[in-house]
């Protein structure tokens, strides 16, 4: 496993908010071409045409993106971001944030959950500790980021992103960041904020007021920028998500297919789709998670879950879990027998 710090400042490919924005309005599209090739070979394999569900529209979608009519996953990357966050000195957490740290420090000695389900999908796992896990400001009365901070993770996650790969899975550790999840849900979409905030490691009823209230004082303070979804993720995000959103706006510029995984994962890359409502085709949402905001969020976000296991971990852990249903359905697509090598005969009538 590979683990960064990443605190470097060479290079970074945004340095202002409007080299971002401008490459989150002008992405590549996929090859529909490929869809079109990928749904010929479905319609010889030796099962009803559909029958596989969902399974048939991942293989499509994989192609799509890597531009192959045969998809591969022989380089499937799963990326653990990690940071703190200010707003903890709040009591919006259970825990102390000093578990981001130890929880990097399981990782690297492979003691936790992502690292068995990453193993178990052979996938590679890294993990990149953003802002040497210094925390983000208290966004109740300041930007959680300033501006440099922000385009700097943003950039971070961006560069963490090898052309190369065949699926991209970001995920994330940070203690108290169901908070900033909540508090960007609940800034796009509005609606209740009892709506978006849920009891993410465990806190209580008192707990969760207190994450309620929190939110409300945040937005209030933060109001003016409520209109420009980058500065809404600047003021209300958090060094994980920016380099989250970061790292799902490569994998596009690379033409990397991507699975989300849990609520702040899904809550990261919500700016983008405010930018650009065709930001997130190449990604899938692997899971709803049992998240309280995540299962609306998901649904205001157009993403269709493929898993419901009640998952509530984060680390990538429920995007790990999907990447054997996508080899399952490679498996399908890549090694199933057509009608004609089977000898079985074709359906009569429609
Ligand atoms: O992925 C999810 O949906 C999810 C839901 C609840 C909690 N988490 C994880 O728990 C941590 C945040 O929870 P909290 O209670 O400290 O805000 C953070 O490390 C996340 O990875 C993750
Ligand atoms: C132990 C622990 C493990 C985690 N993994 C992701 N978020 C987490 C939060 C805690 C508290």
């Amino acid at each position: 496993m590979q683990s960064r710090t990443a605190s470097q400042k060479t290079t970074l490919p945004f340095q202002t908010l409007s080299a971002l924005r401008a490459a989150c309005l002008s992405l590549p599209e996929s090859d529909h071409n490929i869809s079109t090739a990928i749904a010929k070979r479905e319609a010889k394999l030796t099962k009803p045409l559909g029958s596989l569900g969902r399974l048939e529209e991942l293989v499509s979608w994989l192609g799509q993106w890597q531009k192959k009519s045969s998809p591969q996953l022989k380089h499937v990357q799963i990326t653990i971001f990690a940071g703190n966050h200010g707003v903890t000195k709040h009591g919006v957490s259970p825990w102390p944030s000093n578990v981001t740290a130890q929880m990097v420090e399981n990782f690297k000695s492979k003691g936790a959950a992502i690292n068995q389900l990453a193993a178990h999908a052979q996938a590679n796992l890294d993990v990149i500790s953003l802002n040497n896990l210094k925390p983000t400001a208290d966004f109740t009365t300041q930007p959680a980021m300033t501006e440099t901070e922000f385009l700097d993770a943003v950039s971070i996650g961006f560069q963490s992103v090898s052309p190369n790969l065949d699926l991209f899975c970001p995920g994330e550790m940070g203690i108290g960041n169901t908070t900033p999840a909540a508090a960007l849900s609940y800034a796009f979409f509005g609606g209740k904020i009892h709506h978006w905030v849920g009891a993410g490691t465990g806190i209580n009823k008192a707990g969760i007021k207190r994450k309620s209230d929190v939110i409300s004082q945040a937005l209030q303070h933060h109001h003016h920028t409520l209109n420009d979804p980058l500065l809404v993720a600047q003021s209300l995000g958090g060094f994980e998500l920016a380099a989250i959103m970061g790292a799902v706006l490569a994998a596009r510029h690379h033409n990397i297919p991507v699975l989300l995984d849990g609520f702040i994962c899904t809550a990261a890359v919500l700016p983008l789709l405010k930018l650009n409502s065709k930001a997130l085709d190449h990604t899938r949402l692997s899971h709803c998670s049992a998240e309280k905001g995540h299962q609306r969020l998901a649904k205001e976000m157009a993403l269709n879950p493929l898993l419901h296991l009640g998952l509530r971990l984060g680390e990538g852990s429920g995007a790990a879990l999907a990447i054997p249903l996508l080899r399952a359905a490679l498996a399908c697509h890549t090694q199933m027998a057509t009608f004609e090598e089977a000898s079985i005969s074709q359906k009569t009538s429609s």
